[in-house]
């Protein structure tokens, strides 16, 4: 069994770490030879000339260079790709059941399966939205994906993600988010693996701005940690998978990718605890827009107008008098996506089960089920309720979200959803005082 990894707090921070000491350069990133016959390699992240605040690289003291690696070919997956323009897009309410564990031997890239997306890695714009199931650890393969950051949010099992800057072990209520192009092989840490990804095709996912908010609240950014230097010096007969440009490419690779001794820079994966959030709302009237529980943004070009949110629902306490404590029935230019990783989403009295997911587009009403609003409406505001054991997430995003032909065509897909609404009453009565 491995030791537990250690890690460097703070989101976005200029890291620096050595699994051998001495190797880190000083005053300079490349020079003539680097210390104990390594390579030094830059991994950029952004445009070279992205503005200081937003610019991403770092900087890998490696075993072999990253381009040592036979030529890539094609590598079929039918289930995991970028085709989000299939299937019209619908302006239904989409929800699923979870998908069951793999009963064949899967891995964490065999065990993906594309629901939904928008955008692509061409226009680098969008995000695409997947789901994965496994049941075994990859060996002798190693994976990055150069269309997108990956936002993995497990649901069920723990994960062990070797990357090449090191190791992050995640578990369900916790999240982790490999960079564009970073390798790495995912390791089950239980018998099976169960949760969602959002590849993200367009700016790096960052904390949000917090205006009036002030200086704290939200997630913090010390909360946020990378791994330490961790490195293999492995030969073997081994497969490196890239996603380019929305497909796989495979090429054989004769040693760990993951051979970087020590690194320095501010572009590396992470992980957050979602139980750390501080979650803030209203002590006085009203339920706010879900916008103040965002964890992770990814700007577009228009301010204010994300490419992808990543929000969560965590527990909390509700004590908005006389108002309506569920999220409030809604109509959005946005789209929602959401997916649960425990107990029950406030505005769902059933349906929406842990590893499950729904979907409501531009524009499409969706909000309380009829149980939860007659139950919410009928709730004495006077005392504070506890919302506990639960944990819903939603990827919310600026374009509609097309979910590819296998979401419309999976037995997952809930055929009677629209029934949650068909129970709302009609209480009005003009004649009535109020
Ligand atoms: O359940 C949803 O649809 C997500 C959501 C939650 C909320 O608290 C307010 C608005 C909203 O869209
Ligand atoms: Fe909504």
């Amino acid at each position: 069994m491995n030791a537990q990894p250690n890690y460097q707090s703070g989101f976005g921070n200029e890291f620096a770490s050595e699994a051998v000491p001495g190797v880190l350069p000083e005053g300079q990133n490349s020079p003539q030879r680097v210390a104990h016959g390594l390579y030094a390699e830059q991994l950029s992240g952004t445009a070279f000339t992205a503005p200081r605040h937003a610019n991403r690289r770092s900087w890998l003291y490696r075993i072999r260079p990253a381009a040592m690696h036979k030529p890539f070919a094609p590598l079929l997956h039918e289930r995991f790709h970028n085709r989000f323009d299939e299937a019209p897009a619908t302006p239904n309410q989409l929800r699923w059941d979870p998908l069951p564990l793999p009963e064949a031997p899967t891995d964490f890239v065999e065990g993906l399966l594309t629901l939904a997306g928008n955008g692509g890695a061409a226009e680098q714009a969008g995000v695409g939205i997947h789901l994965y199931a496994a049941n075994r650890s990859m060996e002798g393969r190693f994976f990055y994906d150069a269309d997108g950051e990956l936002l993995i949010v497990p649901q069920q099992g723990r994960l062990r993600l070797a990357t090449e800057l090191g190791v992050l072990e995640v578990k369900p209520l916790e999240i982790a988010v490999i960079p564009r192009g970073v390798r790495f092989r995912v390791e089950l840490l239980d018998a099976t693996a169960r949760g969602y990804v959002a590849e993200n095709f367009g700016a790096m996912l960052r904390l949000p701005d917090l205006g009036p908010i002030g200086a704290n609240s939200m997630a913090l950014p010390r909360d946020f940690l990378a791994p330490v230097a961790a490195y293999e010096d492995i030969e073997g007969d081994f497969k490196l998978i890239a996603k380019f440009q929305g497909a796989l490419w495979q090429a054989a690779i004769d040693h760990s990718p993951l051979d970087v001794v020590a690194w320095h820079g501010n572009y590396a994966p992470y992980k957050y605890d979602l139980t750390r959030f501080n979650t803030i709302g209203s002590i006085s009237v009203d339920h706010p827009d879900p916008s103040i529980f965002t964890v992770l943004t990814s700007l577009s070009d228009t301010p204010g107008t994300a490419n992808m949110d990543f929000v969560i629902f965590p527990p909390r306490w509700l004590v908005a008098e006389h108002t309506f404590r569920p999220p409030y029935f809604h109509r959005n230019v946005a789209s929602e996506f959401m997916g649960l990783i425990e107990g029950a989403y406030d505005a769902k009295a059933g349906g929406f089960a842990p590893g499950g997911a729904s979907l409501h587009n531009c524009m499409s009403g969706h909000g309380p089920d009829a149980a939860s609003f007659e139950k919410a409406s009928a709730a004495d505001t006077g005392k504070p309720d506890h919302i506990m054991n639960t944990m819903a997430f939603m990827f919310e995003t600026r374009k509609v979200i097309r979910p590819t032909q296998q979401a419309l065509d999976a037995p997952q897909l809930q055929q009677d959803y629209y029934q949650c609404w068909q129970g709302i009453a009609k209480h009005f009565d003009a004649g009535s005082p109020s």
